[in-house]
């Protein structure tokens, strides 16, 4: 980390002297200032992968491969959900929860019986007309029923199919209240992030449930596709996006929140916790199916499960949430070119979610 931070200092203090960002550095120069800085951009993806994947061991019990828990699916969106945990399992987790809906459990119950799905979420339609007391009743039991498994969780995936619905998206900011209480990693993916803005923007809710959710919480990892990114970006920083200065950018929104982790998704995934920025642009696949974002949330909470539990045993100076966020993103990649070889214009999501573990195999054997 030390490192790291030195490395970031010098990057800076060149980025500073050469004028800042209003001064329109070109690219060529951006590109000179990151090769100066001794650091090399591209992830070492594969390595990080191996370095970091559980090892398969006949002394190790249920659980401690992995326990992820997906909190999303409302009436609209049940694939979401079931895309994170499924993914989570295949890599290699050992159990896989969704907090969803009452209407949208079992529908994604009957997507797979190896998902653990808990039907306690409330969307306002299902609680219109209700007192204010009575609705504060029913979230503090949904808090309740989430408390009592919230330490057992290696880490949340927050959004994925989530929706916009104020009172589900209340009840959701006080779980990762709990979670942030509870020291669980959070990623944060969907239309969650960009909601999360707007509860600011809109002083909908307390501040305290808009970003300073997240702000400061260095096991918040937030994983914007491009609209989400641009969102972030003009309510955190008040500028536009370009992608000229694209890991300058990210890496102060990084810093802005508090160093929380953000993988920004597009051609080349960018990862950085504000103190370091780096970019996996593995070939994935040419197909853009829906789904994809909910593969990677589930790939990197499982990743970064497994980095923090290494610990100091990995010999990568990196903090372990960008480590989750390099190997995350490349299974997806590898995932996402493995299916498309197969299935060309018909790649679908599920189709890449059967190729997580033979993409993960031919890095990481597993005997
Ligand atoms: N099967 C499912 O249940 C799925 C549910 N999903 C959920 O759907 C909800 C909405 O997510 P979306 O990702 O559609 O919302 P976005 O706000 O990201 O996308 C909205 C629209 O933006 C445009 N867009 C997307 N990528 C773009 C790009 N690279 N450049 C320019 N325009 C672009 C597209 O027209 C897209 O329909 C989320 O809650 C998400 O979790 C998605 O995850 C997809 C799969
Ligand atoms: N233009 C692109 N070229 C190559 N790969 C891309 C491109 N855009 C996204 N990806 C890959 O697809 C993954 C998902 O990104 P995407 O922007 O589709 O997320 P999303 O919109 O949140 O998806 P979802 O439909 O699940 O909500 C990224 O991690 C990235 O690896
Ligand atoms: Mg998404």
């Amino acid at each position: 980390m030390l490192a790291s931070s030195a490395v970031f200092r010098r990057q800076q203090f060149l980025i500073r002297s050469l004028g800042g960002y209003s001064d329109h550095i070109d690219s060529r120069r951006m590109q000179d200032i990151r090769s100066m800085s001794g650091t090399t951009f591209e992830a070492d993806a594969e390595n990080v992968m191996r370095e970091i994947t559980s090892v398969l061991d006949p002394s190790k019990h249920k659980g401690q491969a992995g326990k992820i828990a997906v909190i999303g699916g409302c009436r609209e969106y049940t694939g979401a959900p079931y895309f994170a945990a499924i993914s989570a399992l295949k890599i290699g987790a050992d159990l896989s929860h969704v907090f969803c809906t009452k209407d949208a459990a079992p529908v994604i119950k009957s997507y797979s019986p190896e998902l653990i799905v808990h039907p306690i979420l409330e969307e306002s339609y299902n609680i219109s007309g209700l007192e204010d007391e009575e609705r504060r009743c029913i979230s503090s039991k949904i808090l309740a029923e989430v408390d009592k498994w919230m330490e057992r969780f290696d880490c949340l995936v927050v959004g994925p199919g989530l929706g916009r619905d104020p009172y589900l998206l209340e009840c959701v900011s006080e779980i990762m209240k709990h979670a942030r209480q509870s020291n669980v990693p959070i990623v944060i993916d969907g239309t969650s992030i960009t909601y999360l803005m707007d509860i600011a923007q809109d002083g909908l809710f307390l501040v305290t449930n808009s970003i300073a959710l997240v702000s400061g919480y260095p096991l918040a990892v937030l994983t914007p596709n491009v609209n989400e990114y641009k969102r972030l970006v003009q309510k955190v920083l008040n500028c536009e996006v370009n992608d000229r200065d694209a890991p300058e950018l990210l890496q102060s929104l990084a810093k802005q929140i508090g160093g929380v982790t953000i993988l920004q998704k597009g051609k080349s995934d960018l990862i950085s916790d504000g103190e370091i920025a780096k970019s996996v642009s593995i070939y994935g696949s040419p197909r853009r199916c829906g789904g994809q974002g909910d593969i990677l949330s589930g790939s990197v909470a499982v990743f970064l499960s497994w980095a923090r539990a290494k610990g100091k045993a990995t010999t990568s100076q990196m903090n372990p949430t960008v480590l989750g966020c390099i190997a995350g993103s490349a299974l997806l990649r590898k995932a996402a070119s493995l299916a498309f070889k197969d299935k060309k214009r018909s790649t679908l999501t599920t189709d890449i979610i059967e190729c997580l573990g033979r993409s993960l195999e031919d890095i990481c054997p597993a005997c």
